[in-house]
């Protein structure tokens, strides 16, 4: 089969050979053939040297492909690994990189509050026309406008507002109990099953229960419902893709005589990609209007928050904006922590005495009356878990459910960032108007910030009784995996709630071993595309011997 070069270079090979055959004059002839592509030719030279010696990030290193265009980025983000490419760069070019023209990447953990601040602008990474959105606070480029729509939305995320669905959290945890123990253990007995699509059910089911008042089915189902799943990666690969090329495509589409927007016009269709997720928002915020109209009593939720939220001259925000929130809710509410949850069953799981210790504290914490009812609650779980606290931060650090560079401008007057260390530090100057970010995939492995093991699945690292204060803070104070400064994540109250409960119920319930895919089972498959896609994830479960079980058996869901 052809590959793209090939059909390329024949493309303009017969471009070619028919331009030689025109009857052109030969003014016309030597002007398409000779004079234009020494123009282009030209025009594109001008700008590799441009960008390579007098670009402000030319004294910079970096792979050369990066440092004079995009696609390079476009090329990267395909091979489903980014992060492995800026990880080898760091190591190659040191601590800042440029990994595109005008983008610097810092691995460094200690440049984060210089990069993060609080009047950090977002960069055309998030400026892509929005296909019928509003700017959500996710979106939002500028951080006055940001800061406003924070303040509104925040109050639906605070921690007491999100115990208030702890309850919800605990029905979603029950099902999957009670899911799992039915199909691989009453039914087929083997107790084998591929853990990787169970955790996406669970956390698509617990954000549409907190967010928008009713789970969706997923654990029920045991498969994905309406699609969603499959079309919101859909989604999130073409955004993640459009992502490289922000800049050229917003030329294009923003172009003065409209031609672009008419070419790039952005076609939601409701059945698939982004257009699903959007029509699932709305369809949450038609039947709230529904149950409102009909007197029915609705939840203090998300969906209630947002629809009451109010315009400065007091009219209610439109649906276009409402819409724009709960698609951001959904996006950045389930596949992140449904990654997280994997990858903490992965890392216990290869961890024969991460296993022992971590099982020996929920065991401990049940006999001694500490933990209550089928799921222990949120203010217990979190005043006598010391090390599930530690599993549960060791694998954000070792594997950021957003493996991806987070962007933001540098404004006027620049940064000046600390590099080299000891009696060797200095600082950098990086000028205004270029982009800068990290990637916590990549600041979380320096080896100067967590020490030669680095690269270790070391939960002990987080415990202040093993570390001491100092350097538990300093590890605290570099975890970026919420994102950081105004932008940190609004619903890392509601993830981590489920996180703690359902890695604590789980190690409860089951034994849990993680064994070869079965014949004709998935096998293990990881991509990146800014979120963590992962199949075949093979454990074997078999019932502990658990006082609790009676009331799971009992209960009806
Ligand atoms: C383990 C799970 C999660 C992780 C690791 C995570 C991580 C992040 C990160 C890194 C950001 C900052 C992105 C940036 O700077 O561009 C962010 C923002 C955000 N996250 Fe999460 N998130 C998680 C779960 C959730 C959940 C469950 C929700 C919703 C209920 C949520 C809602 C949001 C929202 C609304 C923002 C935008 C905040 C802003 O721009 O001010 N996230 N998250």
């Amino acid at each position: 089969m052809a590959t793209m070069k090939d059909s390329f270079s024949l493309l303009s090979a017969r471009v070619f050979s028919q331009l030689s055959r025109l009857d052109l004059n030969l003014d016309v002839k030597s002007l398409l053939l000779i004079h234009l592509p020494l123009l282009l030719f030209t025009i594109v030279a001008g700008k590799i040297i441009y960008l390579r010696h007098f670009h402000p990030l030319s004294r910079f290193p970096g792979p050369f492909l990066g440092s004079i265009t995009n696609f390079y980025q476009l090329y990267i983000i395909t091979t489903g690994r980014l992060e492995q490419y800026e990880a080898a760069w760091h190591a190659k070019y040191g601590p800042l990189v440029r990994i595109r023209p005008n983008v610097l990447s810092s691995s460094d953990p200690r440049h984060g509050p210089y990069i993060y601040h609080k009047n950090a602008d977002k960069t055309s990474f998030q400026d892509l026309p929005s296909f019928g959105l509003e700017e959500s606070v996710g979106s939002q480029k500028s951080h006055k406008v940001h800061a406003y729509l924070k303040k509104r939305v925040a109050p639906a995320f605070r921690l007491e507002v999100v115990k208030r669905s702890e309850n919800m959290v605990d029905d979603q945890i029950l099902k999957l109990l009670k899911e799992w123990d039915r199909r691989y253990l009453k039914e087929s007995k083997d107790g084998l099953l591929d853990c990787a699509p169970w955790t996406q059910y669970l956390a698509y089911d617990v954000i549409s229960e907190i967010a928008f008042g009713e789970s969706k089915g997923f654990l029920k189902k045991g498969g994905d419902v309406e699609g969603l799943i499959t079309e919101l990666l859909k989604a999130i690969k073409a955004g993640m893709i459009l992502s490289a090329v922000a800049d050229l495509f917003l030329t294009i589409y923003n172009e003065p005589l409209g031609i672009g927007r008419w070419l790039l016009k952005p076609g939601v269709d409701p059945k698939s990609g982004l257009g699903k997720i959007v029509t699932f928002a709305q369809n949450q915020i038609t039947t709230r209007r529904n149950r409102i109209a009909e007197g029915k009593p609705v939840r203090n939720d998300v969906v209630n928050h947002i629809m009451s939220l109010q315009n400065p001259d007091g009219t209610l925000v439109p649906d276009s904006y409402i819409r724009a929130e709960l698609t951001l809710v959904t996006f950045a509410g389930s596949d992140t922590t449904a990654a997280n949850i994997r990858h903490i069953i992965i890392s216990v799981l290869s961890n024969p005495s991460v296993k022992a210790k971590l099982i020996a504290e929920i065991d401990g914490n049940y006999e001694a009356g500490r933990l209550s009812g089928m799921v222990g609650t949120y203010d217990d779980l979190n005043a006598n878990s010391p090390y599930l606290y530690a599993v549960l931060k060791e694998s954000r650090r070792i594997r950021a459910p957003i493996p991806i560079l987070l962007p933001r401008q540098v404004n006027a007057p620049g940064l000046h960032l600390p590099v080299g260390h000891g009696s060797e530090q200095t600082t950098v100057f990086i000028p205004p108007g270029v982009d800068i970010g990290q990637n916590s995939m990549v600041t979380t492995r320096d080896k100067h910030y967590y020490g030669p093991d680095a690269d270790e699945f070391k939960p002990e690292r987080w415990l202040e009784t093993e570390v001491g204060k100092a350097q538990a803070e300093k590890l605290e104070r570099a975890d970026m995996t919420f994102g950081a400064g105004a932008r940190v994540c609004l619903g890392r109250n509601i993830a981590w709630m489920e996180l703690i409960k359902s890695v604590s119920a789980l190690f409860r319930y089951f034994d849990i071993e993680r064994v070869e895919p079965p014949a004709g089972g998935k096998p293990y498959k990881c991509e990146n595309f800014s979120l963590w896609y992962e199949d075949g994830i093979w454990i074997r479960i078999r019932r502990r011997d658990v006082r609790e079980w009676n009331m799971v058996d009992a209960a009806v869901v």
